[in-house]
């Protein structure tokens, strides 16, 4: 079944152009075929959760979207630009308007966290370091970190302020689109939960559209508007969490039903605070 027929019938009427829109992508790594005819929208403002068994490609996915890896077939359409149709210089300029958090927060250890998120401001926003440095500042505060932490170093800091940092950096330049790859790996439910909150406040306040990549079950529940099920090299289904749980498919009736889905189901039902807007 295709992406089309999925669509929600919300999605039917009158949408603003998706953020993303992924045509017949195909993947490889030799004979090693990962994607093939995958297509796969973005819609823009909404937090999309990509999951899907290890080795589905979800990583690969959001590396060729993002530039780390060139696709060997299909387009990747980003923002109603072809990606594929432009030159490096437009191709980079492009580029700046997306975030990206990878799963290590990849923060540089020598620096502090204001020196971390100035960074790109002094690189791509060509700003002084002066004005880099109070700008990160406010980033920093954004996320939810206090002023103290903007000259505390990433070795000193627990893995959830990390996780905040590594997200104050991606916002940096003020992203159209923000990529996350696992963002609550590595954190307790709680800095997990906190976490989740966080990017939908900020969603909601800043109206970026979000391409999430997890194996978190709550953070499905908590932050997703839809879900995409990567297998058998394409999109199985991209919809809403109900509506991609009642899927009749192996893998997916595991993951949603068995004991970890039932308790992330469970914990959202009764959580007052943490569903995001439809
Ligand atoms: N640079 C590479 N060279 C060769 N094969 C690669 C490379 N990167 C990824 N692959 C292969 O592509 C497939 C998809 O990898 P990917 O990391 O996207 O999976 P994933 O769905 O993100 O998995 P996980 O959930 O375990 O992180 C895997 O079989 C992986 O071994």
């Amino acid at each position: 079944m295709s992406n089309e027929d999925h669509k929600t019938s919300s999605q039917d009427n009158a949408q603003p152009a998706p953020a993303i829109k992924v045509r017949n992508l195909e993947n490889r790594f030799g004979d090693h075929v990962v994607h093939e005819s995958l297509d796969l929208d973005l819609l823009s403002g909404e937090i999309l959760g990509v999951v899907g068994g290890s080795g589905t490609g979800k990583s690969v996915l959001l590396r060729s979207i993002v530039g780390l890896k060139r696709p060997n077939g299909g387009s990747v359409e980003v923002l109603g630009t072809n990606l594929s149709e432009l030159n490096d210089k437009e191709r980079s300029q492009i580029e700046r308007r997306f975030g990206v958090l990878f799963q290590q927060g990849a923060l540089f250890s020598s620096l502090n966290l204001q020196e971390n998120v100035a960074l790109p401001l002094i690189e791509h926003a060509k700003l002084a370091r002066e004005d880099a440095e109070r700008l990160a500042r406010v980033k920093l505060s954004l996320v939810g970190l206090e002023p103290e932490a903007a000259l505390q170093y990433p070795d000193s800091l627990s893995g959830g302020m990390i996780k905040r940092a590594a997200l104050a950096r991606a916002l940096a330049l003020d992203p159209d689109i923000l990529f996350l790859d696992e963002p609550t790996a590595g954190l307790d439910p709680i800095g997990a939960a906190a976490f989740d909150q966080l990017l939908v406040t900020l969603r909601d306040a800043l109206g970026f559209s979000v391409f999430l990549v997890t194996h978190d079950l709550d953070t499905l529940y908590a932050a997703c508007d839809r879900v995409a099920v990567l297998s058998q090299k394409r999109v199985l289904v991209v919809d809403t969490i109900d509506n991609v749980a009642q899927t009749d498919d192996e893998w997916i009736q595991d993951y949603f039903h068995g004991p970890r889905g039932r308790a992330a189901e469970q914990s959202a039902a009764t959580s007052s605070t943490s569903k995001p807007k439809e």
